[in-house]
């Protein structure tokens, strides 16, 4: 058993008062080890994307802990705040969010160079990065002259910079075609095994979900299903067909539920 980095306690989140009420969030509890590759399954609207920018202390929870490494990140402030979030959270969108106007190497560098790190290390880092995303050959170009997959990567590259805790990622499938998107995941699937990074996923995408070690399904803001990869002996193709199994249950499939 590998050791707990993330401890979700008792997580309330709403939206708006009284008759206006939104509850996205009510009452989640779980544990995230190290190493681990960890998706959020459920419904458009369930809470997911809510249940992740509380991690990522882009909104505060209306109740409940956040305990990464044993600490409260729920209740920082100020520079201790700022820190943290650029050193020990990587962030991963499905529409990529490069700048434009930087190539590829400088959007990857970005990050280390706001937070003033030793630009020879992460320089290092950034080449290091490259080769195992596979994208030595792009770090040159501008976002405009790269494909949705390679832009991912580069995406992947600049949240893995500072090597943080945990890779917090939304969607990061949904732009990319098939093929990109099996590549992203066997690198981020990668990424956890030799970097021992934790990453959590949301995702609508059974096939997807189908590369991570554990399932969390989430419905009207509580976890209400766990689905865990029985490794080494489980294939890939058997957990998807019991992700799918579990989507089919909720009713319609994973195409048009979640
Ligand atoms: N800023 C906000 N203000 C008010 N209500 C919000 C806000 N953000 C989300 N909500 C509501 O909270 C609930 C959960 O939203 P959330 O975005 O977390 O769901 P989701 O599972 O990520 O959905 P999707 O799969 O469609 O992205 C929804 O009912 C949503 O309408």
């Amino acid at each position: 058993m590998g050791k707990t980095l993330l401890e979700i306690q008792g997580l309330k989140k709403s939206y708006g008062r009284k008759e206006g009420e939104t509850k996205a969030l009510n009452g989640v509890f779980f544990q995230v080890l190290e190493g681990e590759f960890l998706g959020i399954m459920g419904s458009s609207g369930s809470g997911k994307t809510t249940l992740l920018n509380c991690i990522a202390t882009m909104i505060k929870p209306t109740e409940g802990k956040v305990l990464l490494a044993g600490e409260d990140i729920s209740t920082f402030k100020g520079k201790k705040l700022a820190q943290f979030r650029g050193k020990e959270i990587g962030y991963l969108f499905q529409d990529f969010e490069l700048l434009d106007n930087l190539t590829v190497e400088e959007n990857i560098l970005l990050p280390s160079a706001i937070h003033g790190d030793d630009q020879k290390q992460a320089e290092r880092k950034c080449m290091e990065l490259a080769k195992y995303l596979d994208m030595q050959e792009v770090l040159d170009k501008f976002p405009s002259q790269i494909s949705g997959g390679q832009k991912q990567r580069a995406a992947a590259a600049r949240a893995l910079i500072s090597q943080p805790k945990i890779l917090l990622a939304d969607e990061p499938t949904g732009a990319l075609d098939s093929h990109s998107a099996k590549k992203l995941l066997e690198k981020i699937n990668g990424v956890c095994e030799d970097f021992k990074t934790t990453v959590m996923m949301v995702t609508h995408d059974a096939n997807a979900a189908s590369y991570c070690s554990r399932i969390l399904f989430i419905q009207d803001g509580v976890i209400f299903h766990e689905l865990r990869r029985q490794l080494p002996e489980e294939s890939q193709s058997d957990f998807y067909r019991r992700i799918l199994e579990v989507t089919a249950a909720l009713g319609g499939g994973s195409a048009n539920v979640l």
